[in-house]
């Protein structure tokens, strides 16, 4: 691995409980430039969870491999959240710096907590986005090179979620922390993330820097007619009227009004694809 790469994946794939079972990830292969903020995108049951859970170390795959920094200097924040249920908020934390001594980035840590959580509150006695908000000081108190988030902010509610948000991405631009981060919440994920994953059915569907994908497609209206040589992710017509989304092989050249898509556009366009190649 190079010192820019935060994480590769070469051919992995992994089929949980054996060979008579279906493949979770397959053939998948790319790599992370350390210092971004990586969307990992897909349908539910696409791979996301399984991808994370690989990169963490916790899961071993069934071919290929994946380079990640080691476990201490990576931190991992799964959809359940495993935390000591009869340790309070505070021991938690001083659980947390006694765990990474040295590294360990206390004022991260309690700003995500502070004015939120009261520190003699037990763990158990938290409610689920309560319990993510010390999850994510846990998380960012470890200053990890390379964090994972899988789907941090699904029971956050509104306010705690720009909070926290913001929070996260000063945090990992200060200390040049890659992000990889599932997530269903397209809209929150625009001038979030400044790279993309997209997966569908176990397999990589969309990888790169957000900026160069979104300049890759054009969404354009005008005439029904044929629009090769450029591909088309998604087209519907009406009447004679057509709008689609293409990535672009070349100029477009025709008579239809074309305009730059917006990082929802996009990914609509391409999970309804990979949707539709499903059923
Ligand atoms: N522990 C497991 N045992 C067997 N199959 C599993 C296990 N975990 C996941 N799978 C299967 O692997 C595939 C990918 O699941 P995964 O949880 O990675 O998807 P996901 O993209 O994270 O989904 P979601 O958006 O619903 O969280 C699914 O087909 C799922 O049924």
């Amino acid at each position: 691995m190079t010192t820019t790469t935060a994480l590769k994946a070469e051919g992995l794939g992994i089929r949980y409980g054996g060979r008579a079972r279906p493949w979770a990830l397959r053939d998948c292969s790319f790599a992370l430039p350390a210092g971004r903020v990586c969307a990992l995108v897909g349908p539910n049951g696409a791979g996301k969870s399984t991808l994370l859970g690989l990169a963490a170390g916790l899961l071993r795959p069934t071919e290929g491999t994946v380079t990640a920094p080691p476990r201490e200097r990576l931190a991992y924040v799964a959809q359940d959240k495993p935390l000591y249920a009869r340790l309070t908020v505070a021991d938690t934390l001083r659980m947390g710096h006694e765990l990474n001594p040295g590294r360990w980035g206390g004022a991260a840590a309690a700003r995500a907590v502070d004015g939120a959580l009261p520190p003699e509150a037990l763990v158990k006695d938290l409610s689920g986005g309560q319990r993510t908000r010390l999850a994510l000081a846990l998380a960012l108190g470890k200053r990890p090179e390379l964090l994972l988030l899988d789907e941090p902010m699904a029971d956050l509610d509104p306010l705690a979620r720009k909070e926290l948000m913001g929070l996260l991405l000063a945090e990992a631009a200060e200390h040049g922390t890659t992000v990889v981060l599932s997530s269903h919440i397209l809209t929150e994920l625009e001038g979030t993330c400044d790279h993309l994953l997209l997966l569908a059915d176990g397999r990589i569907r969309l990888d790169g820097p957000v900026d160069d994908l979104l300049t890759a497609h054009t969404l354009l209206t005008g005439p029904v007619a044929d629009l090769a040589p450029h591909t088309v992710v998604e087209s519907r017509t009406t009447g004679r009227q057509l709008t689609a989304l293409i990535r672009r092989e070349g100029p477009v050249e025709g008579p239809w009004e074309t305009t730059a898509p917006s990082l929802e556009d996009l990914l609509l366009a391409h999970l309804r694809t990979s949707e539709g190649a499903r059923s």
